[in-house]
């Protein structure tokens, strides 16, 4: 799979969010990283083909993610910061067989296939779990098998892991280690974004460094940590 974003442009209230953002994306980890403001939830929006974009375009498998909905939905899965904007089921088998289900899989399939995800995971004993009664990291790993089960080629992940514990973090991207899919990660802290092979740096909607992890990130924190010692708020995003 390859991202290929076309020089994007996103206005929103009379404002340049994102501009002239141009990249082509064939690495199987991508990290997105930037201020709060930069333009990183856009940016994934757009991928994702939740926004479509004022000026130029964005292709994931050749497919322009705002012409065709279906293939959209077909190529990319998301995952979002909290989980419980994304489970509607009542319970954990419904929840993953329902994208399966839109898909077009009979129900039965559905369900089968379901199953063996969970059973992927350890955690066939799931099935019927409340899935109100999952704690934020299993509900997030909930989303995860969800994604995973209708095969996208590629996932997009805007903060998936603030607000869990080090552990469930940890475990969490143990478990991305083992996807074929390819991910694009959005995120402010760096430290998550250990062993990915390319990162965009967004500031003000605009990208002003794009290269391998070992260039990018060391810069970016650099600079995190010289703009976080001054006092004048004026250098603050947004
Ligand atoms: N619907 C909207 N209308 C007007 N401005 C918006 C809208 N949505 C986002 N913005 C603005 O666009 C800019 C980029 O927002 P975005 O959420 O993409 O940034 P971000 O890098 O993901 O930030 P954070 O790290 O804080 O989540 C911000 O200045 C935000 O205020």
């Amino acid at each position: 799979m390859s991202v290929d974003l076309r020089d994007i442009g996103v206005t929103l209230g009379g404002r340049a969010v994102l501009a002239g953002v141009s990249a082509r994306l064939t690495e199987p980890r991508v990290g997105i990283v930037g201020r709060n403001g930069s333009g990183k939830t856009t940016l994934a929006r757009v991928i994702a083909g939740l926004i479509t974009p004022d000026a130029g375009q964005a292709r994931i498998g050749g497919t322009d993610m705002a012409g065709d909905r279906r293939a959209a939905l077909h190529n990319v899965g998301i995952i979002f910061q909290n989980p419980d904007h994304q489970i509607i089921f009542p319970t954990v088998l419904e929840e993953i067989a329902f994208g399966l289900a839109q898909q077009g899989r009979r129900a039965k399939d559905a369900e089968a296939e379901a199953r063996a995800m969970l059973d992927r995971f350890g955690k066939a004993h799931w099935a019927m779990a409340a899935t109100h009664s999952l704690s934020q990291g299993q509900k997030q790993l909930l989303c995860l098998m969800a994604v995973l089960a209708m095969q996208p080629g590629v996932i997009v992940m805007d903060e998936p892991f603030s607000g869990l514990d080090i552990p469930t973090r940890l475990q969490l991207m143990r478990y991305l280690d083992g996807i074929a899919a390819q991910v694009v990660m959005v995120t402010h802290d760096p430290h998550q974004l250990c062993g990915f092979d390319r990162i965009l740096w967004l500031e003000g909607g605009r990208l002003i460094a794009d290269g391998p992890a070992d260039r990018v990130l060391p810069d970016f924190e650099t600079q995190m940590h010289d703009w976080g010692g001054l006092d004048d708020l004026a250098h603050l995003a947004g």
